[in-house]
């Protein structure tokens, strides 16, 4: 098989694996093998200097006298023969590991990684590294000048030294894995092999992501910092507080151990007093400190908070209307809300923790080896064992926070859909079983909530529990010190509040890591939102003086964006001249609301084009377009503010005359004026105080307020009453100079149009006036005489195999239509007559 064919294979599969492999060599065969040979050759190198220098350092040079001594007379308290044995067998171990790649790669790298788990070889290394260290304390007990033995140090450095590279190769060899893989598949060679690779390693694959997703975490964190960049005088300030707040607490349990000193060793009021009057002193300032550095960084989360929602929300309303179909209200709310709190929080919380922690365990430290380095070197021995629960603690909690965040978005997706359709739920009866929906939601998210309370719970049980016991043996040692004349009563009470401070700082700066976790899960989404760029973007510079309102569709094609495979408008083509009144009329489904979606530029055409007065809707300018181009929707949405303002919307500077003006226009002004508050009354949220006809009504004023040279009216006039539309629509036809383009069923709207295009499909079928088109008896002729009928309430997409059956049926009805209908008659048989049509509100559809 072809090089590049084993590598096409593998990019289908796994393009990082491509990626690590093309950047290797240029698909060259061999470097796979070399490479793995490098890593074996150094590790096995670093690990024989291991060996030899363990020895060389526990012969003191190349003394074999020494190395039989320390085997014939063995102390742990005086011979380093342990160390060295731990040493070799350390090296033994990783020689077995290094000498298995070349002998059988394919199995001995996925072992080798299988044992990298922390419940292994990180436990192995912490093993290792407390021996060591124990070793010290107990060489110590008997070398009184322990600080003279050069020997000692540096084969106790070594084993140190030797501990950290037995982890870090072990790491090395498990790289290996990716080139052995690969070298494999170009050795072999056969697609069977490499589908079989790929299909076996689904914990490879795991990993690679794994570790992708930790290299995202620290890049969501300093992403997440940087947005605190404005607020960085504030930080520094509050930084400062912290540590004058940190420092004061650091001498505390130094002076306690002063106090006590005083009355119980040396009996001195003296310096019991001076040291009771320093740690006054130390406590107020560290209050002092600490209430201004809250303060701080309180201010600098709420700032952060404010600043993450702002840019969010803006964002958010730059998208494309393509993005709202696909993504759900309730989700972007709960980003909006909830998440961007989380960031916030957490990352000023946890800088704080951090810091502060920090500040203190380094001075703590400090203070510790001051009192006794024995003691302390013992305390730190736990500190590998701490570090390893936090970090398998905190993947696990921030895999859990990304799910609760993820649960809780669900559930607030519910409830928004509930509470924005209470009246369709309650028009069902169905409150109790949106209830349960809800409930059900909740419970996964409590589900996760418990797991995240067990996880907790399991980890400050496990941090306690090896802190009480490190008290214990701290006492324990620490009494044995103080017998020997190592340690004063009073140091080793001071070092006990030292330790207990030290393993505060510790398990704070756990917490820091799993809270930090936390804001990258929530900023994940946050992120994606704000670094969106629209797929429309609106660039367009275009604004002339003066608009036309010629209008074109220009052979266009369109899908939208939700379901791309399926054609919505197929090859597209009309014109409209500048103040003519263009109906568009067809089946439901037909196509006729995206064409008006398409000159509002709320989706872009996959071909063709759409013209306005000769140049491409995408060339105008964003504002001038909109302005230009007025839209009155099929459920025109109000704002929750006085009609006036509704009317206004987004001008400023409106007078309240020019406002009424329009309201009487549309045939709103009387039952505004006949409101409690007249134009200042509150429309509600989406305009729910008004009725359905009133607030067409409102939205038709807010359209023709912006004098536009373009009117779009997508089933605008649907909810009025026949002599409210009359009245409208008369005003409608008294717009000069406007280009109108409506899309309506009902025959009172359509007659009266310059032109009325047909669409069918996704296509234009017909086109001309109400009298040709009758006439012509094609496809608007029967929407007419459906609607006439009364079938129109029939399933809408009746197909043409049925045309014939429809026809007969038809015919037959229509002629037993007797009275009332009879004047309708006459005028769909084709008079122009002026007959107030206003009767006529049976809506064409098929
Ligand atoms: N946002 C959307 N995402 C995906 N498909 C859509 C979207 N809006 C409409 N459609 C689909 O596009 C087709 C045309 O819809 P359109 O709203 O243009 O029809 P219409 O002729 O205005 O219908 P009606 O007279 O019922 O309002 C329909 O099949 C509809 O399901």
């Amino acid at each position: 098989m072809e090089v590049t064919h084993v590598t096409e294979i593998l990019l289908r599969s796994d393009p990082l694996l491509l990626l690590s492999s093309e950047s290797a060599n240029k698909r060259c065969p061999l470097p796979s093998m070399a490479g793995k040979g490098k890593t074996v050759t150094v590790v096995m190198l670093l690990t024989l200097a291991d060996l030899a220098a363990n020895t060389v350092f526990y012969m003191n040079g190349v003394d074999i006298y020494k190395f039989m001594y320390g085997v014939n007379f063995f102390n742990i308290f005086t011979s380093m023969f342990d160390t060295w044995v731990l040493g070799v067998l350390r090296v033994c171990v990783m020689f077995g590991a290094v000498l298995s790649v070349p002998c059988n790669a394919r199995d001995a790298v996925p072992r080798i990684k299988l044992t990298q788990s922390w419940v292994s070889i990180y436990p192995a290394a912490v093993f290792a590294y407390t021996s060591t260290v124990t070793k010290l304390l107990l060489y110590s007990e008997k070398e009184d000048n322990i600080l003279h033995k050069q020997w000692f140090w540096a084969q106790f450095g070594g084993s140190l030294v030797g501990c950290v590279m037995f982890y870090l190769n072990w790491s090395l060899l498990t790289k290996i894995k990716t080139q052995a893989h690969l070298s494999v598949n170009k050795e072999e060679g056969t697609e069977e092999e490499i589908k079989s690779l790929v299909g076996d390693e689904p914990k490879d694959k795991k990993t690679k992501r794994k570790k992708e997703k930790d290299e995202d975490g620290k890049s969501a964190v300093l992403k997440l910092m940087s947005y605190s960049k404005p607020d960085i005088l504030y930080l520094l300030t509050a930084t400062a507080f912290l540590f004058g707040a940190a420092v004061s607490d650091i001498f505390e349990p130094f002076y306690t151990g002063q106090v006590i000193d005083g009355i119980a060793i040396e009996k001195s009021q003296e310096k019991f007093t001076r040291a009771i009057v320093i740690m006054t002193l130390l406590s107020i300032a560290s209050s002092v400190c600490a209430g201004l550095r809250g303060g701080l960084f309180s201010v600098c989360m709420s700032r952060l908070n404010i600043r993450l929602r702002n840019l969010l929300f803006k964002s958010v309303t730059q998208q494309e209307i393509g993005f709202f179909d696909s993504v759900k209200t309730g989700d972007i709310t709960s980003r909006l809300t909830s998440d961007t709190s989380t960031m916030s929080d957490m990352l000023s919380l946890n800088l704080n923790v951090f810091l502060r922690s920090f500040v203190r365990g380094a001075g703590t430290l400090v203070f510790m080896f001051k009192l006794s380095w024995q003691l302390t070197i013992f305390t730190l021995v736990i500190v590998p064992v701490v570090a390893g629960v936090s970090k398998v603690y905190g993947k696990y909690f921030k895999k859990l926070s990304k799910a609760v965040q993820d649960s809780l978005a669900k559930a607030n997706e519910v409830a928004e859909e509930v509470i924005a359709s209470l009246r369709t739920v309650r028009s069902f009866a169905h409150e109790s079983g949106e209830c349960s929906r809800y409930r059900q939601m909740l419970k996964s998210t409590y589900k996760l909530y418990v797991k995240q309370a067990i996880a907790y719970g399991g980890y400050s049980m496990t941090t306690r529990t090896l802190e009480l016991t490190m008290t214990v043996l701290t006492l324990y040692y620490g009494g044995h010190l103080v017998i020997t004349d190592r340690l004063t009563g009073g140091n080793l009470v001071s070092f006990i509040l030292y330790q207990a401070e030290l393993g505060d700082a510790i398990e704070a700066m756990g917490t820091v890591y799993t809270g930090l976790m936390q804001a990258v899960g929530a900023s994940e989404k946050v992120f994606e939102y704000i670094d969106r760029k629209p797929e429309i973007q609106n660039h367009g510079l275009l604004a002339p003086d003066k608009l036309e309102g010629h209008i074109e569709f220009k052979d266009v094609s369109f899908a939208y964006p939700a379901r791309k495979d399926i054609p919505v408008l197929k090859d597209v083509s009309f014109k409209v001249s500048p103040g003519e009144v263009v109906a568009l009329v067809g089946p439901s489904g037909s196509g006729k609301s995206t064409c008006v979606n398409l000159l509002e530029h709320f989706y872009e055409t996959m071909s063709g084009q759409v013209l306005l007065d000769g140049n491409s809707i995408k060339a105008y300018d964003h504002k001038f377009l909109h302005r230009m181009i007025a839209l009155v929707g099929q459920e025109p949405v109000l704002f929750a503010r006085s009609i006036k303002d509704n009317i206004s919307y987004a001008l400023d500077n409106c007078s309240l005359e020019e406002v009424q003006h329009v309201a009487r226009q549309a045939n709103a002004h009387q039952f505004i004026t006949e409101l409690p508050e007249g134009y200042e009354t509150e429309a509600g949220e989406k305009g729910m105080q008004l009725s359905g006809g009133q607030k067409q009504r409102v939205a038709i004023a807010r359209a023709l307020i912006r004098r536009p040279a373009v009117l779009l009216l997508d089933e605008a006039t649907s909810a009025l009453d026949s002599e409210s539309e009359h009245l409208v629509q008369q005003a409608i036809n008294n717009l000069h100079g406007h280009t109108v383009i409506v899309v309506a069923h009902r025959l009172s709207t359509v007659e009266k149009a310059d032109r009325i295009i047909v669409i069918d499909k996704g296509r234009v079928v017909e086109q001309g006036r109400h009298k040709e088109l009758m006439q012509r008896d094609g496809l608007y002729a029967k929407l007419v005489q459906r609607q006439l009928l009364g079938l129109d309430n029939k399933e809408d997409d009746s197909k043409a195999e049925n045309d014939e059956i429809d026809k007969t049926a038809n015919s037959q009805a229509y002629g037993s239509i007797k009275g009332s209908r009879a004047r309708l008659k006459s005028s769909l048989s084709g008079s122009d007559s002026d007959s107030d049509s206003s009767g006529s509100d049976l809506e064409i559809k098929v």
